[in-house]
């Protein structure tokens, strides 16, 4: 298995893309537009350079890797002689539905079909296309290139083959993978979102300021990042989108998105992607960041 086709070359794609094309593989890398895709590229030429600076990487292997990513806006030409594809786009069951009937249609017979979804049934995707056995959920943690988790997620009818191959694969890209069966939100969004749910509940009534409630969870738990901050991390649109679903899919108000990131959402906060979320992570206010650093 040599050829692998990533959908999507957001937050998640470009690090997918990222582990894949430096363990070797060729990489074909998908999303609507050529803006995207290739600030997906910048990204990935970043963190490559971020490791060169460790002294984990030379200037060859980093443009060998930049080397194994070819760039579409079509899926259809991307995905000829895919062996595996990774989808890695929007959370929004709707546009997986419709992405996977393309992939089903598209890639060759014994193609691989894995998703990245968060939370999203494993089996429903798979229904949209004439080879449930060979569709399983393949859920990378953020920042992909240097979180080793992987759920390897087994819908209603992956089969066993499947699972193999793909669990032997992410240890292949130096991961730990972990078996989960397909509930929404898996294991880790069912355990991590009532808890960034609970935090914005926390500020939402008045309890402790942004700042307060992070340090507490990073002071006092010895969590790398606050779960507001996380929250910003990962989006707050991909978090609401996961309450959403398991909301839905357990029919438990335990889930229920709180209010404020529903308006956070819709006033367009999306966290570090839109440059606000929780903090502000505008230019300017790393600039400031950064004079008052050297102020010190
Ligand atoms: C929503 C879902 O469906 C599932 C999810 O993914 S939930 C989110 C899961 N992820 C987390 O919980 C991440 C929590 N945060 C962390 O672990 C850390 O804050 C972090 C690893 C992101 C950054 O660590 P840090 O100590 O604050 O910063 P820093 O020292 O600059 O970076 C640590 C390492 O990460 C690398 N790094 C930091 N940000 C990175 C990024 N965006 N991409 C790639 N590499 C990155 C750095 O180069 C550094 O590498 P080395 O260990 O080789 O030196
Ligand atoms: N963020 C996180 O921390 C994590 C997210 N995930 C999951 O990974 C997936 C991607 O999330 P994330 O990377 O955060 O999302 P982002 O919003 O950062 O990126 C999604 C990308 O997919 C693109 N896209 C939308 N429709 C299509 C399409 N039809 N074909 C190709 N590309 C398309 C979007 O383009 P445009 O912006 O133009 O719409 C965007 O560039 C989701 O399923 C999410 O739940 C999993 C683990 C962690």
């Amino acid at each position: 298995m040599k050829n692998v086709v990533v959908i999507g070359a957001g937050t998640m794609g470009n690090g997918i893309a990222h582990t894949f094309a430096q363990s070797g593989f060729k990489v074909n890398l998908v999303d609507v537009s050529q803006d995207a895709l290739d600030r997906g590229v910048k990204t990935i030429t970043t963190n490559l350079d971020r490791i060169i600076a460790k002294g984990n990487l030379t200037e060859e292997q980093k443009a060998e890797t930049l080397g194994n990513i070819t760039t579409f806006t079509e899926l259809k030409e991307a995905v000829g002689t895919a062996d595996l594809i990774v989808e890695a786009a929007t959370e929004n069951q709707d546009l997986k539905l419709k992405i996977f009937g393309q992939m089903d249609e598209f890639a060759p017979e014994n193609c691989i079909l894995a998703t990245n979804t968060s939370s999203i049934s494993i089996t429903k995707i798979a229904a949209a296309t004439k080879r449930a056995d060979k569709v399983i959920g393949m859920h990378f943690m953020n920042p992909v290139p240097i979180m080793k988790l992987v759920e390897i997620i087994k819908g209603y009818s992956t089969s066993k083959e499947t699972f193999d191959i793909i669990y032997d694969m992410s240890k292949t890209l130096g991961k730990v993978p972990v078996e989960v069966n397909d509930y929404p939100g898996f294991v880790a969004n069912r355990i991590l979102m009532p808890m960034i749910n609970e935090s914005i509940e926390t500020l939402y009534n008045g309890v402790a300021g942004v700042e307060e409630i992070d340090t507490v969870m990073k002071l006092g738990m010895a969590h790398p990042m606050g779960p507001l901050q996380l929250a910003d991390f990962i989006g707050l649109d991909v978090c609401l989108a996961i309450l959403n679903v398991m909301y839905d899919g357990f029919k438990n108000p335990k889930y229920a998105p709180n209010p404020l990131l529903v308006n956070m959402v819709m006033a367009g906060k999306l966290g570090v992607k839109s440059g606000e979320g929780f903090y502000d992570y505008s230019e300017s206010k790393k600039a400031e960041k950064v004079s008052k650093m050297f102020s010190k």
